[in-house]
């Protein structure tokens, strides 16, 4: 038995193509939506993905700006940058790559985006919103692993989900997501002592860990749905997952690939919610 692929590459292609009439559409009526990314120092994995946001935004003929921040960045300083974008009309998403140098603490400067520009979905408020089930901004990989099951006919309903990992980024909103389509949820972690038994037990696996391989062969339930949000740079420079690909291929029904999977998605997803905060913007 050999596990059908999750072509996450290929799914955010075309999800792009619906929001680029989409946003063509929105512009007909004078508003380019519009992202600034804001990097602080010189993290090489977030330079990729910091490249990789502004390709999309291009693609999809978004307004663009990246602002690159050196490390020496005080937080006094970020905060005066996202209070300006919170005032620039052009720009309807800020997003603040993290992680940010240690001097600076994140939850200061998540509370300081404005919630409506919060196409992260990683303000409180939207993070309380999406809790209590309101239409809010949805974090942008959690809310493409949701995607990536519904586009392959996997509904969340009724299975049982298997979610590790609890980062606010990743673990927790998707666990939320999960619940909200009527899957039943576990959430483990570095102090589940019986790890691989309960990831057995799952219809829909989530692995979001950040170790590379972690999941084998036996923590899988046969013919499972295997989503592999980790992305782990090797020693030799190549990139996987958080999934040992090789052998669960033998065991799961579905599996996403590391690179080409959750990634692709995570970008298309923070597209999709610029979009949305555009519109908005017009109400
Ligand atoms: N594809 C994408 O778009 C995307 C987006 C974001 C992140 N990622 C990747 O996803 C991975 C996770 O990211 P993150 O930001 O969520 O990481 P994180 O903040 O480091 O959180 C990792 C979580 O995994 C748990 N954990 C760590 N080691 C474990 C172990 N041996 N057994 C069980 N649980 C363990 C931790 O438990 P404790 O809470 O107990 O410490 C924590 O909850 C990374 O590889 C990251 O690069 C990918
Ligand atoms: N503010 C913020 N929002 C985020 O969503 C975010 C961060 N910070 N910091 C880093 C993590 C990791 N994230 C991402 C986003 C995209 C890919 C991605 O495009 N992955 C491609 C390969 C990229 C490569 O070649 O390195 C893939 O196919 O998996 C990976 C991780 C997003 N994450
Ligand atoms: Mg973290």
């Amino acid at each position: 038995m050999s596990a059908q692929l999750i072509e996450g590459k290929k799914i955010s292609d075309s999800i792009r193509e619906e929001i680029k009439a989409e946003a063509e559409r929105l512009k007909g009526e004078g508003v380019t939506p519009g992202l600034v990314v804001i990097l602080v120092g010189e993290d090489p994995a977030s330079q990729v993905y910091v490249r990789n946001k502004a390709k999309a935004c291009e693609q999809l003929g978004y307004y663009s700006e990246v602002v690159r921040l050196p490390a020496e960045t005080t937080q006094q300083e970020l905060l005066s940058l996202i209070a300006r974008y919170n005032e620039e009309a052009k720009v309807h998403g800020i997003l603040v790559q993290l992680p940010l140098p240690k001097h600076i603490e994140e939850k200061a400067i998540i509370d300081a985006i404005a919630v409506e520009k919060d196409v992260d979905g990683f303000h409180p408020e939207s993070v309380g919103n999406l809790m209590i089930g309101d239409d809010t901004l949805l974090p942008c990989t959690p809310a493409g692993v949701i995607e990536l099951l519904k586009r392959t006919g996997n509904d969340p309903a009724g299975k049982h989900a298997v979610v590790i990992g609890r980062s606010n980024i990743v673990g927790k909103p998707v666990a939320m997501l999960l619940l909200r389509e009527n899957a039943t949820v576990t959430i483990c972690h570095s102090r589940t002592p019986n790890l691989p038994e309960i990831s057995s037990q799952a219809d829909i696996l989530v692995a979001a860990v950040g170790v590379p391989k972690l999941v084998k062969k036996e923590w899988i339930k046969p013919g499972a749905v295997v989503i592999d949000v980790g992305v782990n740079r090797l020693p030799d420079g190549k990139l996987c997952g958080d999934v040992d690909f090789d052998d669960a291929l033998q065991r799961a029904g579905w599996i996403t690939p590391v690179p080409g999977g959750v990634g692709p998605m995570t970008i298309t997803m923070l597209m999709a919610n610029t979009l949305r905060a555009a519109k908005r913007s017009l109400a």
